[in-house]
């Protein structure tokens, strides 16, 4: 699984005018391209220097000035020579850099992601820091950031290696046992804590995927509840401008609305919806048929009451969110000032006055939260959780046999585990893997 010889190059930058934009080559012909470009540079550059030199285009005519950077393999981001032009943002001038670059029949577009996979194929990163690179450019709150680059300096890696390392050491244990039968009496039996062991650490971390769906979408948020309980109002104050329309009507809001905010650094997006109620108007129903769906696929649902709503009626209107946890607050508290609240009674608060709204934000959180700092997550996705989830069955069965069946297939099983673990590091990875991953990766990466 070796990366081809081609010379790939891409534009480093996005393709808008900007301060610097930088054109990148990877590959054995890199530098004597790189230098057909800035032919002033010494035909020996100091690696890791950066030369003020001209751009030129095939007749010599300069196109730009800018710095010229040789990484010389395997010190580089790839491992491979890697040569940097890095030229003033205009996308029309990088893409005539670009151009002559591909003039050179050893060079090629690079493909998505393809500056990464090399990283990756040549040992200078795993997986899962490739994967953190893709996370950190998509990042969009600070805990994704912060988390991403937890994952870039392999916070995710070692906590995969914590769970390799073992896993291959039981497995090393019980193939020498097996190739010398005299000892294997009950060895199956001193494997079982192991492979438990083992089983709920792979398990552990797989229930993070969860929180970091989170970090990586960010949460969905929807406030709902009775016609004119003050939603409006309070998604206003949340979100701190006038975006809900707010009246007096019931039935005011049809559409949701949505807004994204930032919260402790984790991205929120904030619903406000059609109230709801019996008898609604025809337009009104189309809304609250909205607010149903939205109810089902969000985070957590607020529920906001009208001051002096029953128990009964509260209970009632929790029941609407179906499935999605609900927080419930009363609305409106102002009007209500002297009211005694009871310890078992919906925190208060007011979207007019921001009476209990910084509250609310801290229990949104908590409620989505739990303990701990968002950024401080371990991204693991969709793609780990499946690896993690094979790797804790093939432990599972491994426990399986140890009671009822030979150490072959206790230790075969131990092997399989392995082997979907080696999924998310990247030991153990197919091309069609590795293909699916990085076509996500956008150009240049
Ligand atoms: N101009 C520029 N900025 C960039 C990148 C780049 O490729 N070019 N990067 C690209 O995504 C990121 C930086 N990542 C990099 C990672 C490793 C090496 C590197 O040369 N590694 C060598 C040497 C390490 C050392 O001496 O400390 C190595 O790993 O052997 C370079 C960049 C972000 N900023
Ligand atoms: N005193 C007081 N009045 C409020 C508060 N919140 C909203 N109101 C008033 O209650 C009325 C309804 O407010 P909205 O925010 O539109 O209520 P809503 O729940 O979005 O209503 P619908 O969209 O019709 O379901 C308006 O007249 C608001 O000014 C509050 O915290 N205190
Ligand atoms: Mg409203």
């Amino acid at each position: 699984m070796t990366s081809d010889s081609a010379t790939i190059v891409a534009l480093a930058t996005a393709p808008a005018s900007g301060a610097v934009g930088i054109l990148r080559v990877s590959g054995p012909a890199a530098l004597e391209v790189g230098r057909r470009l800035a032919p002033g540079v010494p035909a020996s550059p100091t690696p890791r220097h950066a030369y003020l030199a001209s751009f030129v285009d095939a007749a010599g005519a300069v196109l730009d000035e800018g710095l010229f950077l040789y990484f010389q393999a395997p010190r580089s981001f790839t491992g491979e020579d890697v040569v940097e032009l890095q030229a003033h943002g205009s996308p029309r001038l990088l893409r005539l850099l670009l151009a002559r670059a591909l003039e050179d029949e050893r060079v090629r577009p690079a493909l998505p992601g393809e500056f990464t996979r090399r990283a990756f194929l040549n040992g200078r990163i795993d997986l899962t820091r490739a994967e953190a690179v893709a996370d950190l450019v998509a990042a969009d709150s600070e805990a994704a950031v912060r988390a991403a680059a937890a994952g870039l300096s392999g916070a995710l890696a070692e906590r995969i290696r914590a769970l390799e390392t073992p896993l291959r050491e039981l497995h090393a244990d019980l193939e020498g046992v097996l190739n010398f039968p005299d000892e294997a009496e009950g060895a199956d039996a001193e494997a079982v804590p192991r492979v438990a062991e083992l089983r709920a650490v792979a398990e552990a971390l797989r229930a993070e995927v969860g929180r970091g769906r989170l970090v990586r979408q960010g949460a969905r948020v929807a406030l709902y509840g009775p016609v004119n309980a003050g939603k409006s109002t309070l998604f206003n104050r949340l979100v701190g401008e006038a975006r809900a329309l707010v009246d007096a009507e019931p039935g005011t809001t049809r559409d949701a609305l949505e807004a994204r905010v930032e919260w402790e650094g984790l991205g929120v997006t904030l619903y406000d919806t059609a109230g709801l109620r019996e008898a609604p108007g025809r337009v009104e129903a189309l809304g609250i048929a909205r607010t149903r769906e939205l109810l089902a696929a969000v985070d957590l649902a607020v529920l906001v009451l009208p001051p002096g709503t029953s128990r009964e009626e509260a209970a009632s209107w929790t029941r609407e969110a179906g499935a999605t946890p609900v927080f419930v607050v009363t609305g409106k508290c102002d009007v209500m000032p002297g009211a005694e609240a009871e310890a078992t009674a919906p925190p208060r608060v007011s979207g007019l006055t921001g009476e209990g709204v910084e509250a609310l934000r801290t229990s949104v959180l908590t409620r989505l939260w739990g303990g701990g700092t968002p950024s401080a997550v371990a991204l693991v996705s969709e793609r780990h959780a499946d690896a993690l989830r094979r790797t804790a069955e093939a432990l599972g069965r491994a426990e399986d046999a140890s009671r009822v069946s030979t150490l072959e297939v206790l230790s075969g099983e131990v092997g399989l585990a392995l082997e979907a673990l080696g999924e998310v590091s990247g030991t153990s990875v197919s091309d069609a893997l590795l293909d699916t991953l990085f076509q996500r990766f956008c150009i240049g990466k």
